[in-house]
């Protein structure tokens, strides 16, 4: 049986191309030099893809920076203002995703978001008026060549236009209807050079189909497609989806000329029901059986039972999405032997899907007994006493009192500050020299008191230079942490980490997921040393900084031998007993983070409340439950498009939120006028994954923009997440624009009082 592989993670197995690009970015290497190290790296994972025997290799999922806004500068779709930058193509992609502040002008970055489920980010791109979608761009062409030179003949893989037009904004009176005649002649453009280029297979990615398809959104769908396949001429085209299934248009998808539907059994609730009702044999059908998310192995038995379910006469082995969303490989990693075992990273997933092929061609028995013994038997000792104590949980225990109404009115009495206060979310510049000093420790070139004492120097330097510019509540910087979720599983038990086990989530930024093993506890504080460090050193007050159970969880690997609403509960209890540890050291205001929150929202709103909010909002109320009326809690979540959850937001119960607002446009703030949100909230003012600095001006506008719609007594100011990516002199120069600007607009109040 044929296999085939939707994408592979672009950023190298030691993340050559993070190193390279940023290195670029700070003028160390040439673009030359940078497209050579790309095309380097290109060729090395097209060749991996060859040697492991994979009969449908991918090309064009290699990116720069994002592959939707690749496809959104292929086909011209770029804001007037970048495209007369006078900057090298190269420049204007990264001003386009960066932000762009220097000689040639001042551009704001494109609004990014996450991509569907995942912790990926996208480029959201931007039709208006003045929008002419046609063919410029030729990257998905040269990929192809360069693969070709090499001999070996890739499928390009694109956005599908459905996408494309469901994940972009559209300004102006806008809307995606307008598009369609100049959308087809586009993709018409590119099925003719692939076809001249002597392609056999196009892949179009259509995972906006997984969502939920108004009669509308089904038209439009039908409308592009039956026009644009009967132009393809020889080459073939398959329509993959992924993260779930197609239910609302699978009866259009099995009519349409697609010569491929690439469908996912992983996350498809519903997928194996859809074809099992019929699948037309003359399609090839690319059934994702290996798990583009997990990085457990895959489970034969229990695959080869659905392979064997299928109808279709033509049945292709595939990854269930991209394999973007996975390490590269676990051959390099120090896990014992017996649990290696139990893992796959992208090179293994590549591997199953040959043994996979094998076992069902009737060559490889031995590998299914192999494979088996890993399900069979206990693989940890559950602990007991925790099972109980989830299952004691009580209501009271997800209920904090008194209400939030009168918690309010306590609080403001105890910290008594000024209207509009100011604060940040957290983490300071990440620099060289504070990861610099975190490797050496790990390495033992310097002991855990010679890193200590860095560390307190750093919180020394930023509480001081928060006071001077004015700060209203400040942050000890979070320079102890590798990243939010990772430092707290190495604190935590249950938790196991690889050494490289890096993941891509926007740009050259990459995370390094904690992989869940067995059951989750605290063993010991873990935040407090420097938390009561940072309030010693000050008397404004220091907010304790803790990542929450819903967002550990989401960017953790999770087992799949609980539930994760089991997990979370383990989690959350012990994310608790952090925060009364905090309280009763001194902290009288802590921030837990729910960045992710959002993010693993169900693609389906059928499924938003039954099978996540439903727990995931108590997950975090049990966290905070127990502390006194007067300790205010803060939540901070990154990602702004909760328009439709807002009732759960404010069901977290938190005092005070920040989140992500300022490349959105603040949109969302209608809504919370809208829905009465009661939460105090501080909408971010500023962007922070962009190095731009923003101006007073600016950020007053962003301000006054906000009380326009949220009363004033509820209002903070805060940039739209952590500093830590972003450099010293930017982020000083920034806030000290924050606290300038919300200066001038407390005297604009207080003079229209008067
Ligand atoms: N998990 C997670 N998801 C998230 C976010 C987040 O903060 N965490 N934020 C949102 C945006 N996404 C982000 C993802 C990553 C980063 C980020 O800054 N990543 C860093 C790595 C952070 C890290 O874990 N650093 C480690 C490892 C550092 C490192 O690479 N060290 C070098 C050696 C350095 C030296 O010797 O000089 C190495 O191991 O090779 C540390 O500081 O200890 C990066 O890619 O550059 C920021 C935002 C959404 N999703
Ligand atoms: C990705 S959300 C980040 C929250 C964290 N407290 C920080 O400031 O970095
Ligand atoms: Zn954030």
């Amino acid at each position: 049986m044929a296999t085939s592989v939707i994408g592979f993670p672009r950023i190298g197995e030691n993340r050559e191309l993070k190193f390279s690009t940023e290195k670029y970015f700070h003028n160390e290497i040439t673009q030359k030099e940078l497209f050579t190290r790309a095309a380097e790296l290109r060729l090395k994972h097209w060749k991996l893809l060859q040697e492991a025997g994979v009969d449908y290799i991918p090309s064009n999922d290699f990116s720069f920076y994002d592959t939707t806004l690749d496809t959104a500068l292929l086909f011209n779709i770029i804001p007037q203002k970048a495209a007369e930058l006078k900057l090298s193509p190269l420049d204007k992609y990264f001003a386009l995703a960066r932000g762009y502040q220097g000689e040639k002008g001042d551009l704001k970055a494109l609004p990014m978001k996450k991509w569907f489920n995942t912790n990926y980010h996208y480029l959201v791109p931007q039709f208006d008026k003045t929008t002419r979608i046609k063919l410029v761009g030729n990257k998905i062409f040269t990929e192809f060549k360069e693969a070709l030179t090499a001999g070996i003949k890739t499928r390009p893989v694109l956005v599908g236009p459905y996408t494309l037009l469901n994940l972009s904004e559209f300004a102006n009176g806008t809307k995606p209807e307008d598009f369609i005649s100049q959308i087809i002649e586009a993709y018409t453009a590119v099925f003719s050079q692939l076809n001249q280029l002597g392609a056999s297979w196009l892949q179009l990615d259509e995972p906006s189909l997984v969502k939920d398809m108004s009669p509308q959104d089904r038209a439009l769908f039908n409308k592009i497609y039956t026009a644009l396949l009967t132009k393809k001429g020889s080459l073939k085209v398959l329509l993959q989806t992924y993260f779930g299934d197609v239910r609302d248009n699978y009866t259009d998808l099995i009519k349409l000329d697609f010569d491929g539907l690439g469908l996912d059994f992983i996350e498809g609730r519903k997928t194996l029901e859809l074809v099992k009702n019929g699948f037309p044999d003359e399609k090839v059908l690319f059934a994702g059986i290996v798990n583009g998310k997990n990085i457990w192995h895959n489970n034969y038995q229990q695959t080869l039972a659905t392979v064997k379910q299928l109808p279709a006469t033509k049945i292709v082995l595939s990854t269930s999405c991209s394999l973007l969303h996975v390490p590269f490989s676990v051959a390099n990693e120090n896990f014992s032997p017996e649990v290696k075992a139990h893992f796959s990273f992208a090179k293994e997933k590549i591997a199953e899907l040959g043994e996979l092929s094998s076992i069902l061609d009737g060559q490889a028995d031995k590998l299914l007994a192999k494979n088996q013994k890993l399900f069979t038997g206990n693989r940890i000792k559950s602990n007991k006493k925790l099972k109980e104590k989830i299952a004691g949980l009580t209501e009271e225990a997800f209920v904090r009192t008194p209400a939030f109404a009168q918690r309010e009115v306590l609080q403001k009495k105890e910290f008594k500050l000024p209207l509009l206060p100011t604060t940040t979310i957290g983490s300071f510049p990440q620099t060289r020299v504070v990861k610099k000093m975190r490797a050496r420790l790990k390495r033992h070139e310097l002991d855990q008191k010679e890193y200590d004492i860095f560390i307190a120097g750093k919180i020394n330097e930023w509480i001081k230079w928060q006071e001077d510019i004015g700060l209203d509540v400040l942050v000890h910087g979070e320079f102890e942490r590798n990243d939010m979720v990772e430092y707290f599983g190495q604190n935590l038990s249950g938790y196991l980490f690889s050494k490289n086990g890096w993941v891509q989530s926007y740009g050259t930024r990459g995370v390094k997921p904690p992989i869940i093993w067995g059951d989750v506890t605290r063993q010991k504080p873990i935040t407090i040393k420097w938390s009561k460090y940072a309030q010693e050193q000050t008397n404004k007050v220091v907010k304790g900084m803790l990542t929450g159970p819903v967002t550990i969880l989401n960017w953790s690997f999770p087992r799949e031998d609980i539930s994760v609403r089991e997990s979370t509960l383990q989690i959350a209890l012990a994310i608790q007993d952090e925060v009364l540890d905090l309280e009763a050291n001194g902290i009288r205001v802590i921030q837990i983070d729910e960045a992710a929150l959002r993010e693993k929202l169900p693609l389906r709103k059928s499924d938003w409340y039954s099978e996540y909010l439903d727990w995931a909002i108590p997950a975090f109320r049990l966290v905070h439950s127990q502390v006194k009326p007067e300790t205010q809690i803060h939540t901070h979540m990154c990602y702004s498009e909760f328009t439709d959850i807002i009732p759960a937001i404010d069901n977290m119960d938190a005092d005070v939120i920040s989140f992500e607002a300022s490349r959105s446009n603040l949109e969302i703030l209608d809504e919370l006028q809208a829905k009465n949100f009661q939460t105090e909230v501080g909408p971010g003012v500023y962007d922070i994954h962009s190095p731009r600095v923003p101006s007073v001006e600016e950020i007053k506008d962003a301000i006054r923009k906000i009380l326009q719609k949220v009363p004033k007594q509820k209002v903070w100011v805060n940039p739209d997440c952590g500093l830590k990516t972003r450099g010293e002199n930017e982020t000083r120069a920034s806030l000290e624009n924050l606290t300038s600007a919300t200066k001038e607009v407390r005297k604009e109040l207080e003079d229209g009082e008067n």
